[in-house]
């Protein structure tokens, strides 16, 4: 490694109980594993790799390969283990990072390497850097001093990881996070697979291009001096399978060696997890992403129940496994990947858990927010009976045409807070237009395709004057819940939507009149005091800025209800707080309808493939449950199919079979649980958060809570960081 650096991953709080597995007792034994190996079924490669390992100094200390019924092969403890024991030591010299490979100079040169890398820091692209060192590795084929390491580790389909999937497979799980996250070509989460498409274009085949040796598939034929335009689309292809593989690879197997505090298990666990977890991703600045081998022998577990804290020892220039908790002899020892969902855990490893206390959540968008928001003020609309100014009359209709609505695109900030659309102020009206024009232009270079489905949605009556709803999201951006018009928001799998979520379903379904308070009140925070509209508290006027013995609320008193008087100096307080009362009991309903439309919407909308939560039960009941050992004989769970080896063919011995229909079929099928079961958990949780918003028993904190509390500050950040909150 280039540089010392302190420890990294997986320190994990308290494990629960057991989980203790025997191994298969179909045995071959270890030719050169420690003296205390217990009897597993490794096949040659994995002799092989152990071999390796002894040769590169890596220390197996009561652990080595094992194989489970349920995660496939994994971490088995050879003897009974105590909480300290180191169990691993891998020098440094033994990880496979971006600057020491084969294509270190390379990755320099092209600026994704080195102090160029360091410089402008990206994660991002550190993993991406990664993968292009994996690439040039296993195109050395056996000349790469990694060879027996990278054998043992699984081919693409063997990754499960949807980056080998069919198209067909794919479709499978069309309206889920997973492959929205996957396919988005906004949202570059810092966990690869993301924007693969675009980073093959952009980083990986211009630095193939530079340097062809890198994407060569061993025994491929690439030194043929008399190959055509059919040999080069070939290799072309070749080289995007391989930097598919080798993205799967560093997606699921890789860490983060990086400073203690500043890494963190990524940034789902960071926030999800209670305990200080810290391992896989950074958040910036002084890490590295490498391959470690044995660390990912590791399968995951969920955060309280891991079994080992994962450290490097910068001084020593050695990464340590060192157990936290006992193992009896033939338990399988697991590392935590973080609090992750099912969606998280199959778009970056290819597995979904049989029972995962984080998962089941479900991620809606801000587009689907903004129609359901729509439509329940449509419904408080129809349901009104009163056309005060907080309620929108027909009138406000008559100039929404289609064109009027939001089109889905986040607004730029703007310092203005000038869309009264009534206002008749000339000079505001012009500020106005130009704004419109602004957003005219902005909506013409970008292109419509991205919000056909806003567009599909048609709530005329009810909807929002377009640039109100601008503003509405505008406010949301500058308060940090909202980013861009592709941001998702998390459900919880018991329907809890995350505190983001509710501070956006409250913004968008307000009504005009409470909106316009929390925008002056807003607008009087950012020193913006002129033209206040709205409310002001009776708080002695200090600053004498010229509103009288009245101030403007804060943000923070409009949100919470604080009693305002208006500025039409309305003396009967008691009136004043039975109006206040009702207007918050109208914004709980609403938020209430906007959830539930939400809900309603995902289900029926045409989100999912298949029409209902019913259908896909019948499908996976029809499936079946999988089978233990199932994933041993399917080869499922990425232990068989070598790098390097004909795609899902397996060697026993000297021979290199095929892959069977039979063994394809399984493999398809467990394809096609997985993408059923992250889908019926998801729809579950949709099916939840109808029950959770409906339910009469919930507070007003519940359904409006409060802004600006230390905790729910923290929430917001946890949202923001994409994580499926804790379950009531
Ligand atoms: C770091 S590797 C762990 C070792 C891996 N099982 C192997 O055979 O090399 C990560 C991969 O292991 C599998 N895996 C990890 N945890 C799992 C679990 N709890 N259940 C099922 N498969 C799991 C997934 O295929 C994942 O991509």
């Amino acid at each position: 490694m280039k540089e010392k650096r302190k420890s990294s991953t997986g320190d994990a709080a308290t494990p629960k109980s057991g989980g203790a597995k025997t191994p298969n007792k179909k045995v071959k034994a270890a030719a050169d594993a420690e003296d205390d190996s217990a009897d597993v079924p490794l096949n040659d490669t994995e002799i092989a790799y152990l071999a390796w390992m002894k040769k590169k100094g890596v220390k197996l200390n009561g652990v080595s390969i094992g194989r489970f019924p349920h995660t496939g092969r994994g971490c088995v403890a050879t003897r009974d283990i105590k909480e300290g024991d180191v169990l691993v030591e891998v020098p440094e010299a033994a990880i496979i990072t971006a600057d020491g490979s084969v294509a270190g100079s390379a990755l320099v040169a092209f600026g994704l390497g080195g102090e160029a890398l360091l410089h402008e820091y990206s994660p991002r692209l550190e993993r991406e850097a990664l993968v292009l060192a994996v690439m040039a590795e296993m195109s050395r084929g056996e000349e790469s001093e990694f060879a027996p390491y990278l054998a043992a580790l699984p081919t693409l389909r063997a990754t499960h990881s949807p980056l080998g999937w069919s198209g067909a497979e794919l479709s499978e799980l069309e309206g889920t996070s997973a492959l929205n996250r996957m396919t988005s070509a906004e949202d570059e989460s810092l966990e690869l697979p993301s924007m693969t498409a675009d980073h093959w274009k952009h980083v990986a085949r211009p630095f193939l291009q530079r340097n062809p040796e890198f994407a060569r598939m061993p025994g491929a034929g690439a030194d043929d001096d008399d190959h055509d335009d059919e040999d080069d689309d070939a290799a072309e292809e070749n080289a995007r399978r391989m930097y598919l593989h080798a993205t799967a690879l560093v997606a699921g197997f890789s860490f983060t060696l990086g400073e203690d505090d500043d890494s963190v298990e990524d940034a789902d666990a960071a926030a999800a997890a209670d305990d200080d977890s810290d391992s896989q991703v950074s958040t910036g600045g002084d890490t590295v992403q490498a391959m470690v081998p044995f660390w990912d022998m590791l399968n995951h577990v969920e955060p309280e129940s891991s079994s080992v804290r994962l450290d490097h020892d910068e001084d020593a220039n050695t990464l340590r496994m060192i157990a936290i908790r006992p193992h009896a002899k033939g338990e399988e020892v697991f590392n935590t990947y973080g609090a992750a969902g099912d969606a998280e855990l199959l778009r970056r490893y290819g597995f979904v858990m049989r029972r995962n206390p984080h998962g089941g959540g479900v991620e809606v968008s801000t587009a689907e927010c903004l129609a359901a928001a729509e439509f329940a003020r449509f419904e408080s609309d129809m349901h009104e009976d009163d056309d005060s100014e907080s309620d929108y009359s027909d009138e406000d209709d008559e100039d929404d045409d289609s064109e009027d609505r939001f089109d889905g695109k986040m607004p730029p900030i703007s310092d203005s807070d000038d869309d009264d659309d009534d206002d008749d102020d000339e000079e505001e009206e012009e500020v106005d237009s130009e704004e419109d024009e602004e957003d005219g232009e902005e909506e013409d270079a970008e292109g419509d395709s991205d919000d056909e489905d806003l567009m599909a949605m048609d709530f005329r009556p009810g909807q929002i004057a377009r640039e109100e709803t601008l503003e509405r999201l505008r406010m949301l951006r500058r308060w940090g819940i909202l980013r861009n018009s592709k941001q998702t928001f998390e459900v919880s799998r018991t329907g809890k939507p995350s505190l983001a979520l509710r501070y956006v379903a409250r913004v968008l379904s307000m009504n005009r009149f409470q909106f316009r308070r929390l925008l002056a009140a807003d607008a009087y925070e950012r020193g913006e005091r002129d033209d206040q509209e709205g409310a002001y508290s009776d708080e002695e006027d200090e600053d004498d800025d010229g509103f009288g013995d009245y101030k403007p609320l804060t943000v923070e008193q409009v949100w919470n209800g604080d009693t305002v008087l208006t500025d039409e100096g309305d003396d009967d307080v008691s009136e004043d707080e039975d109006e206040e009362l009702q207007e918050r009991e109208d914004q709980m309903g609403r938020v209430s309808v906007t959830l539930i439309a939400l809900a309603e919407r995902a289900l029926t909308g045409g989100r999912y493939p298949t029409d209902s939560l019913r259908a896909d039960m019948i499908k996976l009941k029809r499936l079946g449950a999988e089978a233990p050992g199932e994933r041993e004989h399917a080869g499922l769970g990425g232990w068989r199919g070598a790098v390097g080896a004909k795609e899902d063919s397996r060697r026993v011995g000297d021979i290199l079979f095929p892959p069977s229909w039979r063994d394809e079929e399984r493999r398809a099928m467990h394809r096609q649980r997985m993408a059923l079961v992250v889908r019926i958990r998801e729809k579950r949780a949709l099916v939840a958060l109808k029950r959770w918003a409906a339910n009469p028993c919930r507070t007003e904190d519940d359904i409006l809570p409060p802004l600006l509390r230390a905790d729910a500050e923290e929430d917001v950040d946890a949202t923001l960081c994409r994580v499926i909150p804790k379950d009531d």
